[in-house]
């Protein structure tokens, strides 16, 4: 009799065990497909809401397409490459109508010769499209900036009062106090919506669109992104205050190109000023000056909201590897011992 139990117990397990997977597979799938049909109604969806008016037609599908670089810090800041953004998306979220930007580039002593060439290639790929006022400082603030076509009525060069100094330290480092005084003196009369500077030994060779802008934002140094942190050139010396220990920063920063919202530009700044300003009463010179200053604010105090990869600034002479596509903007190749003095 219990025998004849069991038998029947294990008919019916046998046949009810493969009937209640294959539903439960079947289930999953149909859910899977769901999901997946709901998350791409979503996504379109949302887009459309983000960017009334959007070209539907130009939705393509989101895929993580660079998996052989780093795209997010530890902080959740985007790392933009080539292929992490679409164009079209982030020109659409940040229409250009009412939004105004400021690219400043120091041009200093023997620098002259760089802007032509700089403010050819920033009026052809800096912003197109977007209202942009090249800020020139320089102490010949007299003459007449180089004459060429910037892309449109809304975008202006003007010149504007800098001092220059004897060494080359003192002229990069000493932008900061001055971009200072500009913004927080309201010099141009306008508060722009974005504020950006610059090194004028560069040169745009594509497209730097809306995809840089954000509140606090800087570039990974073409020199140092990948290698490991004991070699960064950090200030070392623990008499200085932009000193970083060896388990300090995540990341080496270059000094060419920085910018965002003006008030975290000039808290920034405020802040390197005071620091540069402190280690000088010292007799203390950070070793990369106030780019070694930017490196310990951005490990310390505020880090960047969003960090350019070095497409953003890549060196003219170096190859390139084939994390970096293509290079938006080169520093040119320059004669630093001539133009830097004895460093
Ligand atoms: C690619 C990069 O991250 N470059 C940084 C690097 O050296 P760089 O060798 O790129 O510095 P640099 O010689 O280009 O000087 C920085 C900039 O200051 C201006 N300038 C400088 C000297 C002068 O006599 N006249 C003049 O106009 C000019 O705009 C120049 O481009 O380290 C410097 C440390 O201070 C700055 O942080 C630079 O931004
Ligand atoms: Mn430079």
């Amino acid at each position: 009799m219990e025998k004849k139990y069991l038998l029947i117990l294990l008919v019916i397990t046998l046949v009810l065990l493969p009937v209640h997977f294959l539903q439960k597979i079947f289930t999953l799938h149909k859910q899977c497909t769901n999901c997946f049909f709901l998350q791409e109604k979503h996504m379109v969806k949302e887009k459309s809401f983000l960017t009334p008016g959007f070209n539907m037609d130009e939705f393509t599908a989101i895929q993580q397409t660079r998996v052989d670089v780093l795209t997010l810090t530890p902080w959740i800041a985007p790392i933009v490459w080539d292929g992490t953004f679409d164009p079209a998306v982030v020109h659409a979220l940040h229409p250009p109508d009412n939004l105004s930007i400021i690219l400043a580039v120091f041009v200093v002593g023997n620098y002259w010769s760089f802007l032509q060439p700089f403010l050819e290639s920033a009026g052809k790929y800096f912003m197109p499209g977007y209202n942009v006022t090249f800020v020139v400082l320089t102490e010949r603030v007299g003459e007449n900036a180089p004459t060429v076509s910037l892309g449109g009525p809304g975008r202006t060069v003007k010149m504007m009062q800098a001092e220059k100094f004897d060494a080359w330290h003192e002229n990069a480092l000493r932008r900061m106090p001055r971009l200072l005084q500009m913004l927080e003196d309201n010099e141009l009369h306008f508060k722009p919506d974005y504020f950006f500077t610059i090194d004028v030994d560069m040169l745009f060779k594509a497209e730097v669109g809306p995809e840089i802008l954000s509140d606090l934002v800087t570039f990974l140094h073409p020199g140092y992104f990948g290698t490991s942190r004991s070699h960064f050139p950090y200030e070392r010396r623990q008499a200085s205050l932009a000193y970083l220990s060896q388990t300090q920063g995540t990341f080496y920063f270059g000094g060419a190109f920085y910018g965002g919202h003006p008030e975290s530009v000039i808290a920034m700044l405020r802040q390197c000023w005071a620091n540069l300003q402190d280690d000088a009463s010292r007799g203390i010179i950070a070793v990369w000056n106030e780019e070694s200053h930017l490196n310990h604010y951005f490990a310390l105090k505020r880090p960047p909201t969003l960090v350019l990869s070095p497409e953003y600034c890549w060196a003219s002479n170096w190859a390139l590897p084939s994390q970096v596509h293509f290079a938006r903007v080169f520093s040119v190749a320059k004669n630093n011992f001539r133009l830097h003095g004895k460093r």
